[in-house]
This record gives C-alpha cells, sequence and structure tokens, in this order.
C-alpha cells in the first residue's frame, strides 16, 4: 500500500487552558474518503484546524505527503495542496458568489472547465453567480462554502459537516459532488454527523473520543456492527 497522505502521530493541541487533543493517531490513505466521527465535544473539528494550522500543536507530529508540516503556518499548507472547509462556512456575504469563488483561487485565474464542474455539480450557484453571497439561503451558502474549497484541484480535504442542517435532497446533491472529487484522486477526511452519508462515502473511519482516536478501520465494519457503534459512539447508526 502507498503511503498515506496524511499521518498525525501523538498530536496535542491546548486551546487556552484547555488540553483538547490528548494525542490523536491518524492516518488518512491517499485517494479515499476517510470518515472522523465521534460524540460532540471529542476533539473533531479541532483535529481539522490542527492540521490546517488556525491551531498550532502542541506536540506530535503532523506528516503531509512526505513532509513534516506540523510548525508549518496556514498559507503554506494550503499552499502544499490542503483545502478546509470550515463548519462555519467563511464565505464573505458581502461579494457575490463569483468573488467568493475567484477569492478561493491562489494559483491563478478561474479555470473554466474547473467552473463549469462546479456549477454542474451544485447548479444554484450558477443561478446566483452574480447575488451576494448573503442572500443566499443557508443550504446554498454551505455549497458556495464547499465549492471555494474545490475551486482549484488540492490533494487533500479537511470537510467539516457538510450536509448539517441540509434538507435531503442537497444531501444527496452534496454527496455526489463529493463522490465527484474523490473520483478525480483527492483524498478527503471528513466529519459529518449524518450517519447514511458516511456510510455512503466513507472507505475508512476514524472514530474519537476525549481528544484521541479510539477506534479506525473499514467504515463497512463500522456501519455493520451495531454493538461497535453502541461503544464507541453511544448511538446506532441505523437510527440517524
Ligand atoms: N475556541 C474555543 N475555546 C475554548 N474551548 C473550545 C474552543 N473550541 C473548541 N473548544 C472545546 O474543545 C472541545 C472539542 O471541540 P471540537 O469542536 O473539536 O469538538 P467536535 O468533536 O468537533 O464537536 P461537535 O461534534 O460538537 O462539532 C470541546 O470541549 C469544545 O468546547
Amino acid at each position: 500500500m502507498s503511503e498515506p497522505i496524511l499521518s498525525l502521530r501523538g498530536l496535542h493541541t491546548d486551546i487556552a487552558q484547555y488540553h483538547i487533543l490528548q494525542g490523536v493517531d491518524l492516518e488518512v490513505p491517499r485517494g479515499q474518503v476517510t470518515m472522523l466521527l465521534g460524540r460532540n465535544g471529542v476533539g473533531k473539528t479541532t483535529t481539522l484546524k490542527s492540521i490546517m494550522g488556525q491551531w498550532s500543536a502542541k506536540s506530535g507530529q503532523i506528516l503531509y505527503d512526505g513532509q513534516d508540516i506540523t510548525r508549518l503556518p496556514v498559507s503554506a499548507r494550503a499552499r502544499a495542496g490542503i483545502g478546509f472547509v470550515p463548519e462555519d462556512m467563511g464565505i464573505f456575504r458581502d461579494l457575490t458568489v463569483e468573488e467568493n469563488m475567484v477569492l478561493g483561487c491562489t494559483t491563478g485565474p478561474l479555470d473554466p472547465a474547473r467552473k463549469d464542474w462546479l456549477l454542474s455539480a451544485f447548479p444554484a450557484l450558477g443561478t446566483f453567480w452574480h447575488s451576494e453571497a448573503g442572500n443566499l439561503s443557508g443550504g446554498q451558502k454551505q455549497m458556495l462554502s464547499i465549492a471555494r474549497a474545490m475551486v482549484e484541484e488540492r490533494k487533500l480535504y479537511l470537510i467539516d459537516e457538510p450536509t448539517k442542517g441540509l434538507a435531503p435532497a442537497i444531501v444527496s446533491t452534496m454527496a455526489q459532488a463529493l463522490r465527484e472529487l474523490k473520483a478525480q484522486g483527492a483524498s478527503i477526511l471528513l466529519v459529518e454527523q449524518n450517519f447514511s452519508v458516511a456510510r455512503a462515502l466513507g472507505d475508512s473511519a476514524a472514530v474519537m473520543d476525549d481528544g484521541r482516536v479510539i477506534w479506525t478501520g473499514e467504515m463497512a465494519e463500522l456501519a455493520a456492527n451495531k454493538d461497535l457503534q453502541e461503544r464507541l459512539m453511544g448511538l446506532s447508526m441505523e437510527t440517524h
């Protein structure tokens, strides 16, 4: 098997006086979707932000594509090919959809073929291309946030709860876009509470508790084992 695109080794991150990540070990295989699961507040978002550099790790190591990025600034991690879609969307409300997308481009102008693909994946963005992003619906803002992170090809995408609060029809649009992204060869680390999406998209899974990864394996294995789900996450995926 080839080297994982990302390995976390014993990662510790503090937020203020709180010791949030307490030795996270995690591998994200190349070209796969890895689900990061767990109860609320166990450190999933903090893990993504530590990988991106928005929180700096106190100790431990982040290896990305053969390089130690633990101490690099956010901008260098982005240039190295990591894209991050935060849960709070981070779009600019006063700018148009187009302007938001252009701001997502770091290496040159918006590539027309990439734009065509994104507008076919998320047609509403084409309809509102010249509208202010603040006027979009909640689901459309979420699509814009994801589409902006996909506007240039990245090797690794970190995506935090992309389907949160979305209507079922939009959830399947989002899931399809992520499937297409994977088909293009990207690696994805995905935090997702919607278990039917997790089951449908995930190749492997890592479950966190109390600032650590407590289980890793195939997503299909976790999805098939109710006792394991109850033990790791306190719930059964079938009921969610
Ligand atoms: N800015 C902050 N200041 C203080 N504590 C924080 C901050 N951000 C997160 N935390 C705390 O860190 C812990 C982990 O939070 P995190 O958002 O990483 O969890 P999560 O697993 O993503 O949770 P959820 O599923 O609820 O989104 C929580 O106890 C949270 O309260």
